[in-house]
């Protein structure tokens, strides 16, 4: 198949505080064996041939960045993140040109492998208005009531958990997410900001291991998977 790969910068929102680690450093600082968990999701992002350029969110009181093996790269780009993760992600926008697409990959999802990234970008040519990474949910799904027992049963055939990489045309999602934002939405992924302007973008099926380190447990199963992914090369 012949496909357009279009000019694409990543933004890696990493200006969080990690407070569901609950670590004294925000998490995406901790490592996983030799390296942090920033410089694995970086080294992934930049050694990607069809990514030209790499923004990452900061904190505005980052005191690691600079120590990372990364930090100096040609093809990397640093802007000051903001309060929340989408104003990290438009703080990334407003540095790239409007005609290139983003890909916006969380800094605490550091499994992500080039085979799923060339997977999405690949997705584009069938979702042009930009698509995400994604996992149909496995388990029979249970809607809660307030005193914990189960109201029903959730029809799990069309429900998927959100993932990143996520991929959209600069322009429509920096609209998007500016607007939505203003309106005072819930935005906590990309695809949200551009669903909120009535866009619907692809889902597209990723690997299970690119999972996002949000809790203690979560950092010995991403190692596990890292020295996985190390062995099959
Ligand atoms: N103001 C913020 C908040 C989050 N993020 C980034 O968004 C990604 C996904 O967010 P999450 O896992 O929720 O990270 P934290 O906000 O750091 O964690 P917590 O919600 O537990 O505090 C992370 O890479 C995080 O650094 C960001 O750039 N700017
Ligand atoms: C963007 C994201 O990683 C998609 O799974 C996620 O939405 C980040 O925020 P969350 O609050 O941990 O779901």
């Amino acid at each position: 198949m012949t496909a357009t790969i279009p000019n694409i910068v990543a933004i890696v929102p990493a200006a969080g505080i990690g407070s569901r680690m609950g670590a004294a450093i925000p998490k995406q600082y901790l490592k996983l064996g030799q390296e942090t968990i920033l410089s694995h999701t970086l080294e992934r992002l930049l050694t990607h041939p069809a990514i030209s350029q790499v923004i990452v969110a900061l904190h505005p009181e980052d005191d690691f960045f600079s120590q990372l093996p990364q930090a100096t790269h040609p093809k990397l780009t640093q802007v000051i993140g903001g309060s929340e993760r989408a104003d990290s992600v438009l703080a990334g926008l407003q540095v790239v040109e409007n005609d290139a697409w983003v890909l916006v990959h969380d800094a605490a999802r550091p499994c992500v492998t080039h085979s799923d990234i060339d997977k999405l970008i690949y997705a584009i040519n069938s979702f042009p208005q930009g698509a995400i990474l994604a996992a149909p949910v496995r388990d029979t799904m249970k809607r809660a009531k307030a005193d914990g027992t189960i109201e029903q049963t959730v029809e799990r055939n069309q429900l998927w958990h959100a993932l990143t990489p996520q991929l959209f045309p600069v322009s429509a999602l920096k609209l998007n997410l500016q607007q939505a934002l203003q309106a005072k939405a819930t935005i906590t992924d990309e695809a949200s900001a551009m669903e909120w302007a009535g866009i619907s973008p692809g889902l597209v099926a990723g690997r299970v291991d690119n999972i996002k380190v949000t809790h203690p447990d979560d950092l010995e199963l991403a190692q596990l998977f890292l020295n996985q992914q190390t062995i099959l090369k």
